[in-house]
């Protein structure tokens, strides 16, 4: 579904994606991991061309992304849910969900899907966004991801500063929204990524240094965990 081949993204003259190869297959979720500042935000940045990579290939059904539009990609129902939990501060919770939903039709069953998902979302539905906690903020960053109606969701560290109660509601969510979207995760919370992904990869200097199926490290702690420590 997702293919990317020898990508190489610079911010200026830093070099930060030194050819990167990785696969995502209709239906899997895959998890992207590494250190901070390896590249993995980048990597989710140069897929939706915000952050266009300089040299390689990145397919998706089989068609060039590199050199189309933010807009373009995202037209082919790529979805991102954002690190810094992007949304309108100035909007309610209920309208935050509502604009994310492509049809508007659509829009009842979405917040359904959104509240039930979330429940301490649906007793803050008329407040504004911008006066949430970080974590129902995180939660409403997510929910707004999972209504769009994507085929494939790009997820970048859903469970950053959360409190475990809601890391667990964040991993419930992404498992049942798995069963119909195929996702590319990237997550440092290991229990997480292994319990919610199929696949994995890490990243390391720019390039992918290992990859494999989670069931197989989350019998060899040690695989995985060599790279992500500091
Ligand atoms: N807009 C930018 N301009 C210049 N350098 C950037 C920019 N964004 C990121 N970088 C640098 O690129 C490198 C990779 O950053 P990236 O955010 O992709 O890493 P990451 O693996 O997602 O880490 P983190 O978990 O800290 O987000 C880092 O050295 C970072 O400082």
């Amino acid at each position: 579904m997702l293919s990317l081949s020898g990508v190489e993204t610079y911010y200026g003259d830093s070099h930060v994606l030194e050819g990167v190869d990785l696969e995502v297959y209709e239906g899997e979720v895959v998890a992207l991991m590494g250190r901070n500042g390896v590249g993995k935000t980048t990597t989710l940045r140069s897929v939706l061309q915000l952050t266009p990579p300089r040299e390689g290939s990145i397919r998706y059904r089989g068609e060039e992304l590199v050199g189309r539009e933010t807009h373009e990609v995202a037209a082919r129902g790529l979805g991102w849910i954002p690190e810094n939990r992007r949304m309108f501060g100035q909007l309610t919770v209920e309208e935050n969900v509502r604009v994310a939903v492509p049809d508007a039709d659509d829009a009842d069953a979405a917040l359904d899907l959104a509240f039930d998902t979330f429940p301490d979302l649906r007793e803050r539905r008329d407040a504004k966004a911008g006066d949430l906690s970080g974590g129902q903020q995180q939660m409403l960053s997510i929910a707004r991801g999972l209504v769009g109606d994507n085929d494939l969701l790009l997820v970048d560290e859903p469970s950053e500063g959360l409190a475990p109660l809601i890391v667990e509601a964040v991993a419930e969510a992404l498992t049942e929204a798995a069963s119909d979207t195929t996702m590319l995760l990237v997550e440092q919370n290991l229990p997480l990524a292994l319990d919610v992904a199929d696949r994995f990869y890490v990243l390391d200097h720019g390039t992918v240094v290992d990859e494999g199926d989670t069931d197989a490290v989350s019998a060899d702690g040690d695989r995985l965990r060599r790279y992500l420590s500091a």
